[in-house]
């Protein structure tokens, strides 16, 4: 067998997205960065190009391991993970699955701002339990179609759940660099403050990493109210996750959804039990046509960077 080109850094690959990076060129998996070190130095000498996913952090001492290194082929939209500054300051290319993601992103929100309002967990339990049937009506829950929804991060899954929920008839506000050619809509610049003032759901959508960290503030939570209610599919990081909890237990919302946490799959207790929370295990993405999707588009950045062709979506 040739000398791998191939890093395969993450376990999180499932054993289809794994024979399909396999299948771009000789692969070598070190998924730690202690195994990374470990690798013989020939082999490191080799690696033109990483095939990551999930959050293991990806910086510059680790692209240092690989000198030879080309491109960083992440599977995922969000890479907030990788250093790209680090990747730039060293020539190294990075790519990321936009796109292919944005509907069942954009579903999940939806399923999970239905799920909320028409307290269908709870629902499902009153029936599966007897409830119902000993004569005890769920209690009447709340209604989501013409509400008010402000999405924070008007981007391509921004539109993907605003155009939804304006088929729900809601109203629909937004936070963006630059004003969409979306008559009637609500652009509210980049002041979440201003949005969450103006919104029954604030829905964040932003891309995650540095420039957004707390970007939904004990403000914007304040500025929401006690009907308010916040839906997280971007990621943990993009809510203060401290504010959000003592809002929460303050009643100062009404509730959260969240499928994005800070230190995922650690969820923090304190939201575990609130039962004003519906808990999602980032799982946004995670159908069997997208991941598919997914994993076909990192391969063909990686095909395309080792055939010497242009990366079709290149981050930096
Ligand atoms: O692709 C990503 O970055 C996701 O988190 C999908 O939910």
């Amino acid at each position: 067998m040739s000398d791998p080109v191939i890093l395969l850094s993450s376990d999180a690959f499932t054993d289809d997205e794994r024979a399909r990076v396999m299948a771009q060129g000789p692969t070598v998996a070190a998924v730690t960065p202690e195994a990374r070190q470990a690798l013989p130095e020939a082999v490191r000498q080799g690696i033109r190009a990483v095939a990551n996913k999930a959050h293991m952090p990806f910086d510059g001492p680790q692209m240092d391991l690989f000198p030879n290194l080309e491109l960083i082929a992440h599977f995922g939209v969000g890479y907030d993970a990788i250093d790209v500054a680090a990747a730039s300051a060293r020539g190294i290319r990075v790519t990321n699955t936009p796109d292919v993601l944005n509907e069942d992103v954009a579903d999940l929100a939806v399923a999970m701002m239905l799920a909320f309002s028409r307290d269908i967990i709870r629902g499902d339990a009153w029936v599966r339990e007897g409830t119902w049937a000993s004569g005890r009506e769920l209690p009447l829950n709340r209604k989501m179609s013409g509400a008010r929804a402000g999405i924070a991060g008007m981007g391509r899954i921004g539109r993907a759940i605003a155009d939804r929920l304006a088929a729900f008839g809601m109203e629909i506000h937004y936070t963006s660099r630059s004003e969409k050619q979306t008559p009637g809509w609500h652009w509210h610049g980049n002041d979440v403050v201003s949005l969450a003032g103006a919104v029954d759901w604030l829905v964040v959508a932003v891309v995650g990493g540095e420039e957004t960290r707390g970007y939904v503030s004990k403000e914007a939570l304040a500025a929401l109210g006690s009907d308010g209610v916040v839906v997280n599919i971007a990621r943990g990081s993009c809510i203060d996750e401290e504010a959000l909890i003592a809002a929460l237990e303050a009643r100062e919302i009404a509730g959260a959804a969240l499928d994005v946490f800070y230190n995922e799959p650690h969820v923090d207790a304190r939201l575990v039990a609130l039962d004003t929370v519906l808990l999602q295990p980032h799982q946004a993405s995670a159908t069997v046509e997208t991941r598919r999707d997914m994993s076909v588009l990192q391969c063909d950045n990686l095909a395309a960077h080792l055939a010497g062709r242009a990366l079709l979506t290149p981050v930096n």
